[in-house]
This record gives C-alpha cells, sequence and structure tokens, in this order.
C-alpha cells in the first residue's frame, strides 16, 4: 500500500499496489485554506443557479454565501444584454447573406430545468422547432451529457451531436482536415461519412473508476447523485440538504487530489471532474465550424445558445471570432461573455421558429427573383 501526497505533502488517499486508488477515503481534518477552495467552489456552483428574492440580502448557509438577485438587477442586465426575441432584425440584418449555423446546448435551453435528470424532456413543439431548424442551418448539440444520453432525448439523426462538454464528437467528415488525423471514421444514420473526434479517449478508464469511487462516497448524501457522462464525472447537488453541501463537496477535493489529471469545474447545482485537457464546449464549437466547412466569417454566422458556466467557453470562442451570435438563457443576472439573452426554453423556442420563418419568406423572395436556391 502507498500513500499519495498532495502539492502540501499532506495524506490524502490509499493507493493500492497497482497504484490505483482505493475506496476508502483517509478522514483528515479539513485545513482552513482547503475549506476556503471548497466554499469558493460551491459558491461558484450557487452562481449558476441563483435564487431570486425581492430584498437581494445575500444569504449565508454553513459558511456559504448565497448571492440573491433582484428583479431590479435583472432589469440593469437586460440592457447589457438585451433580448435575442426584441433584437432579432438587427441580429438577422447581421446574418444577412452569410450561412447561418446552430449551436445549441441542451439542458436549461431546449429543456426545462428539473430536479431528476432523467426527466429532462424537450416538449414535441421543441422537437418539431429543431428539426426544421436542422432543416434549414447546419445545426449541432453542444452538451456536458453523454452524447448518446442526449440523443435519447432529442431523437434526431440530422443533428451533430458533441457530448461530455464537447469531448465526444460526432461530426461531419467534410472540411475537418486539422483535426482528421486524431478521428475515427465511420457512417452516420444516412449513411454518410463522419468523425468520431474524442480528444480525451486515453481517459476513459480512469473516468469509470473516478465515478464509482465518486458514487460510492457520495451514497451517505441523501439526494446526492453521480452522472457518468463518459469524459466527465458529474456530481448533483441540487436533491441534497444544503447542510450537506461542504461534506460533500470535500468528498470531490479528497478525489480531485488523488487523481491530479482531473480538473474541476461547476455547473447549475453541479461540480464536474473532467480531464485536465485544453479542450472544452468552445474547442467542440471551433471544431464543428470547422468541420461543417463554415470557417469564413465572410460567409458564415454562426449561433450559440447555452444557460450554464461551461458555455461561456463557447460564449467566448464566439467572442474572439467576432462575427456571430451569442446567448445566454438566464432570468437572472450572471456575469456572461454572451451579448444576448433569452429567458427560457420557450423564448428559445420562439427564437428558433423566427429563424425558420425568416429563412422561409427570404426562400420565397428567391423564387419570385427567378433565383436557384
Ligand atoms: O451542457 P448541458 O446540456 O447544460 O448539460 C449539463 C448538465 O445537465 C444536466 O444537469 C442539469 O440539468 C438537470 C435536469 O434539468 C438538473 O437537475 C441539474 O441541476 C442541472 O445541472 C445533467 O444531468 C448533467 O449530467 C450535465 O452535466
Amino acid at each position: 500500500m502507498t500513500t499519495l501526497r498532495s502539492g502540501t505533502s499532506r495524506k490524502v488517499s490509499l493507493l493500492s499496489s497497482n497504484g490505483a486508488p482505493l475506496l476508502a477515503s483517509v478522514a483528515v481534518p479539513m485545513q482552513k485554506n482547503e475549506k476556503e477552495q471548497v466554499k469558493g467552489w460551491l459558491e461558484a456552483m450557487q452562481s449558476s443557479s441563483p435564487p431570486r428574492s425581492l430584498s437581494g440580502i445575500d444569504d449565508e448557509k454553513n459558511g456559504i454565501s448565497i448571492k440573491k438577485l433582484t428583479k431590479d438587477q435583472y432589469e440593469k442586465w437586460v440592457v447589457k444584454h438585451p433580448s435575442a426575441l426584441h433584437m432579432f432584425e438587427t441580429i438577422y440584418k447581421q446574418a444577412r447573406g452569410k450561412q447561418i449555423a446552430v449551436f445549441l446546448d441542451y439542458d436549461g435551453t431546449l429543456s426545462p430545468i428539473v430536479e431528476d435528470p432523467d426527466c429532462a424532456y424537450m416538449s414535441n413543439e421543441m422537437r418539431t422547432t429543431v428539426k426544421e431548424v436542422a432543416a434549414n442551418f447546419p445545426t449541432a448539440i453542444i452538451t456536458g451529457r453523454r452524447r448518446d444520453k442526449v440523443y435519447e432525448f432529442v431523437h434526431l439523426p440530422e443533428l451533430y451531436y458533441a457530448g461530455s462538454h464537447g469531448m465526444d464528437i460526432m461530426g461531419p467528415a467534410k472540411g475537418c482536415n486539422g483535426y482528421k488525423a486524431d478521428g475515427l471514421q465511420a457512417k452516420d444514420s444516412k449513411g454518410n461519412e463522419v468523425v468520431l473526434f474524442q480528444p480525451a479517449s486515453e481517459y476513459l478508464s480512469l473516468m469509470d473508476e473516478v465515478c464509482s469511487i465518486l458514487k460510492e462516497r457520495s451514497k451517505k448524501f441523501p439526494g446526492a447523485r453521480v452522472d457518468h457522462n463518459k469524459y466527465c464525472a458529474t456530481l448533483h447537488f441540487r436533491c441534497v440538504s444544503e447542510e450537506d453541501w461542504l461534506a460533500l463537496a470535500q468528498e470531490v477535493q479528497t478525489l480531485l487530489k488523488a487523481y491530479p489529471e482531473l480538473t474541476l469545474t461547476q455547473g447549475r447545482k453541479v461540480l464536474e471532474l473532467r480531464p485536465a485537457i485544453e479542450w472544452h464546449k468552445g474547442k467542440a464549437l471551433e471544431f464543428l465550424i470547422e468541420a461543417l466547412g463554415l470557417s469564413d466569417p465572410s460567409k458564415v454566422f454562426p449561433i450559440y445558445i447555452g444557460d450554464d458556466r461551461t458555455d461561456e467557453d463557447a460564449f467566448q470562442t464566439l467572442k474572439k471570432l467576432g462575427f456571430s451570435c451569442s446567448i445566454l438563457v438566464s432570468t437572472v443576472s450572471k456575469d456572461t461573455c454572451a451579448a444576448y439573452s433569452l429567458q427560457d426554453p420557450f423564448e428559445v423556442m420562439e427564437f428558433l421558429q423566427r429563424l425558420i420563418r425568416m429563412k422561409g419568406s427570404q426562400k420565397i423572395y428567391m423564387c419570385n427573383q427567378g433565383s436557384i436556391l
């Protein structure tokens, strides 16, 4: 049996003779700075799904400060990130003459946030809308969920899918020269050549291991749940009593120390462990833009819609590209790189339907002008 030492040379976890971490963790009292780190994670996680209140007075539970937001704050924020519905004409004008491509997050964007992640269904109306979007524009889903799980919900073979925060992409083979060498060739359900791009594939067995340890260690916390999102272990806090949050997050901290090849990210009431590689939703977006043959800024107008912290990487990518439209789905003010906002999946659906109608009216105009479409 070996002992793993952290950067501060403190014993944190036991390893077996073959170097694999054992399920039992050593109970060590949390040092002050370690506690502060965990509190920081929880505060960041909390700020992804902040509660609304009339007073806006911040709360403190178990030493974790909870930022409360008011309608007033939202109204000031929305001036800086105006509604994409109110700005629709402007957005459409920017896109005029360019190929629009649509990139969508899943949870909180196409489906409402619910307590049970297995019940985060999208409505049939939303599915029909997304299907029509895909009939008019190249369309992809970029999600933290595992790719097969999100496909179960969306069930539209005409889309491209990037699961595990972009670490598991099934995309078109055409035009992705920069990445092709790493990709596996495959065929989609329509027989088209596609590329499977999994930049963290060597982490697969490690992620299996980490997910089972996390599942085991979180068992003692009622309401805790772990999603094995293939290249990401997602620990849910939504149904866990706030009294237990600190201790549950400490389990993540212990695990993170034992697996320095992983990194931590926060989302809506989730902490996630994923391979510490330079890859995220923003990189997946770049990959898809190139793979779809859409990298000429004078010809293309990408639109990305998402609701969570992990979508900020994609918003930043679009900001760098310049020619684009980024939309955060939120009913509260949040720090964001997105230019526009929408309040909820209903507004997302309305925005997408307007895109389809606009494209339809353009087609009629072009036909009347005798242009070949
Ligand atoms: O990138 P996304 O498509 O937004 O996926 C991120 C996570 O989504 C799911 O969790 C979130 O939605 C749940 C259902 O509404 C909600 O209960 C949870 O609090 C949210 O964080 C999914 O379960 C996670 O595995 C994804 O990482």
